[in-house]
């Protein structure tokens, strides 16, 4: 690796592996200051130590976005007292510098109060990549440049590759920890000065380097959840910023018209969804295929209304150009992505449409459809509204 011998120190070598080298490996950049994006998790703690140990000034950044601890008593999210010390423990030990910003109102405008309305409305949001889009890396990318850094380090699992036409975003190598999905609204300019040291190494590396640090995160918990909804009970969330969420409203048959009975809000409903409707004695099992926010109606229907042909995305971002190859898209974190056509234009905001090569269901309104040509992420949008197969 030319250039890189140079920069090694004695810190580059921990308990036998060299992390400097791995940094150089999976983040290469030729940085005289980087900016560490620091939740207190072990991941972020990680690329500190990473690229702490590249020779380069290192500058920990932690976010506070939102503090629930008090409230719930849980510990082990992105956000609370706790992780904010444990980011503040690491840079010790690193020997970094370490701030900590108050983006409490900012996060709860943009990502937390955004949620609440996007479930208001019968849609079922993603506020992590709401929070990606804002607090993570507008806000943070605006700091790291601020504190005259060369790059954002975080310790998200993708992986930025050189392309023909520039730093191109691609699905981690490790399938079980890709987060493409929540990062397909990076921009270009973004994508230029992040750098994400994880994308090429699985989870137990990660916890191995930890530990070869001494760092007293390296057995700590993953955090699973949305941060603000420690518990999973994202609808007292809801209830607590919108406290007319609980109005209720009829279920009705989304082929016949008729009222099946009565739901608890429409919060608590999502397209695709089977459990939890409360309406027994059916001939066929019936699924959420649609929600009518305004009349407060959920529409269920079998499972055949649920297949769609299309979807209208909205606010479309693009990495790169569009091939001429195959596409995939998946319209759900969790989701196979499956072959699809992009029948207009993607990125700069633009709506466009998505068209999938067969029937896809539980294509659920305020969800992202995030498009791939094999690894890499050629962009993406939110999912606005669907065409249903039967009807084409
Ligand atoms: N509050 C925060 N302040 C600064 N950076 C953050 C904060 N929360 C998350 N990040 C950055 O975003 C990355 C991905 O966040 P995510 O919530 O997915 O955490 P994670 O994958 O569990 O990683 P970690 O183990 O570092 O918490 C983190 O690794 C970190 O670089």
């Amino acid at each position: 690796m030319t250039g890189y011998g140079a920069r090694m120190t004695p810190a580059s070598q921990i308990a036998g592996l060299d992390f400097a080298e791995l940094f150089q490996m999976h983040a290469p950049v030729s940085a005289r200051r980087i900016v560490v994006a620091m939740s207190g998790g072990v991941d972020s703690s990680v690329v500190a130590a990473l690229a702490a140990a590249s020779g380069a000034e290192t500058i920990g950044v932690t976010l506070q976005l939102y503090d629930y601890g008090a409230a719930t008593g849980r510990k082990g999210a992105c956000c609370a007292g706790d992780d904010i010390r444990d980011a503040r423990a690491v840079a010790d030990r690193l020997g970094i510098a370490h701030y900590v910003f108050d983006h409490e109102s900012a996060f709860r405008e943009d990502v937390v109060e955004r949620f609440a309305d996007d479930y208001m409305a019968g849609r079922t949001p993603i506020p992590c990549i709401r929070c990606n889009m804002g607090p993570k890396f507008t806000d943070l990318f605006a700091m790291a440049r601020d504190l005259g850094a060369d790059c954002l380090a975080t310790g998200h699992y993708v992986r930025r590759v050189i392309g023909a036409a520039g730093p191109e975003l691609h699905r981690a190598l490790d399938p079980a920890r890709d987060q493409s999905y929540f990062l397909y609204a990076t921009t270009e300019a973004q994508l230029d000065f992040l750098r994400f040291p994880l994308g090429g190494l699985p989870k137990p590396e990660v916890r191995r380097l930890a530990e070869a640090a001494g760092l007293r995160n390296a057995a700590k918990p993953d955090s699973q959840d949305i941060c603000f909804v420690p518990d999973g009970d994202y609808a007292k969330i809801v209830r607590a910023i919108r406290p007319e969420a609980d109005a209720p409203g009829e279920i009705v048959h989304a082929a016949t018209g008729e009222v099946l009975g009565t739901h608890r809000g429409v919060i608590h409903y999502t397209v695709g969804q089977r459990r939890g409707l409360e309406i027994g004695g059916q001939a066929q099992p019936l699924y959420v295929v649609g929600i009518e926010a305004d009349s407060r109606r959920v529409l269920v229907g079998p499972r055949v209304m649920l297949g769609v042909s299309a979807a209208r995305i909205d606010e479309t971002n693009r990495i790169g150009p569009v091939p001429d190859g195959p596409l995939t898209a998946k319209v759900r974190s969790l989701a196979k992505p499956v072959p699809v056509m992009v029948d207009g234009p993607l990125g700069d905001g633009a709506a466009t449409t998505i068209r999938f090569a067969e029937p896809e269901y539980g294509v659920a309104p305020g969800q992202a459809a995030v498009i791939y040509a094999g690894e890499r992420v050629v962009g993406g949008g939110w999912i606005a509204g669907t065409t249903s197969a039967i009807q084409e």
